[in-house]
């Protein structure tokens, strides 16, 4: 792959995998890169968000961090397809969990995101865009979890670009809708994955329960994911 530098992302001359997976903690990144992949090299320290290339199962694929919410993923997404010629993305994120089902620790797919950002006015269409899953990434993860038996809670995800919520009420009333967890980028990568051509995936780890008031710490949410992880990398290199 011909690789140039952004203001961002500036590999010289490390290689970036047409798939790469995407935490929005770094340090999530360099932990997948220390702990699962082989013959490693470093593709960015730009502003310390750290993107690596290795081996797993012996095929190449990369591993960065987004930074959090909608502005810094869809940047590092946008650049990372449309610069770098990347093909699919899987965000392997945290989330905070909505529904009544989901305890910490569960996996959550976004088959679909909703979102209270105004990020899809750029592409001035004539009604509401609908920024959704891939379905061969969606199938191909959802075949691997059988395989490890892992259970999958895969529907609607709210991405917010709000954390501390001003209005108490906002998150009862995506739970109300039915929608299972919030985070903060999905719908920003599925947009600009969409807008060029790319296929992309949102895959969470339930970090903290909304209303059960559930948590993890800062650690964990750096470092014991793994069932996540280890689900996502044989999709990746397939
Ligand atoms: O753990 P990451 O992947 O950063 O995801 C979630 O955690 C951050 C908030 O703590 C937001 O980025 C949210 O989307
Ligand atoms: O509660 C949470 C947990 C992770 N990410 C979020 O955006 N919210």
């Amino acid at each position: 792959m011909h690789v140039k530098n952004t203001p961002h992302i500036k590999p010289d001359n490390a290689p970036i995998a047409e798939t790469v997976l995407l935490p929005g903690d770094p340090l999530r990144a360099k932990f997948i890169a220390d702990n699962y992949l082989k013959n490693v090299q470093q593709f960015n320290g730009v502003r310390n968000m750290l993107g690596y290339t290795g081996e797993f199962n012996g095929k190449q694929v990369s591993v960065m961090g987004t930074g959090m919410g909608i502005p810094s993923a869809s940047l590092y997404a946008w650049e990372l397809i449309n610069v770098f010629g990347v093909k699919r993305l899987i965000r392997i994120g945290s989330c905070g969990g909505l529904s009544a089902n989901l305890d910490t620790f569960d996996i959550v797919i976004a088959a679909a995101t909703s979102t209270d950002s105004n990020f899809m006015r750029q592409y001035e269409l004539p009604g509401t865009f609908a920024p959704t899953a891939s379905w061969s990434l969606l199938n191909a993860v959802a075949k691997e979890a059988e395989k490890q038996n892992i259970k999958l809670h895969v529907g609607n995800v709210v991405s917010s670009d709000v954390f501390y919520h001003h209005n108490s009420e906002d998150n009862k009333k995506w739970a109300d809708m039915g929608v299972l967890a919030v985070e903060m980028e999905t719908a920003g990568i599925y947009a600009t994955a969409a807008a060029a051509g790319a296929e992309a995936l949102g895959v969470f780890t339930v970090s903290d329960h909304i209303f059960k008031g559930s948590d993890t710490t800062p650690e964990q949410r750096e470092t014991a994911f793994t069932e996540m992880m280890e689900l996502v990398l044989p999709v990746a290199v397939s």
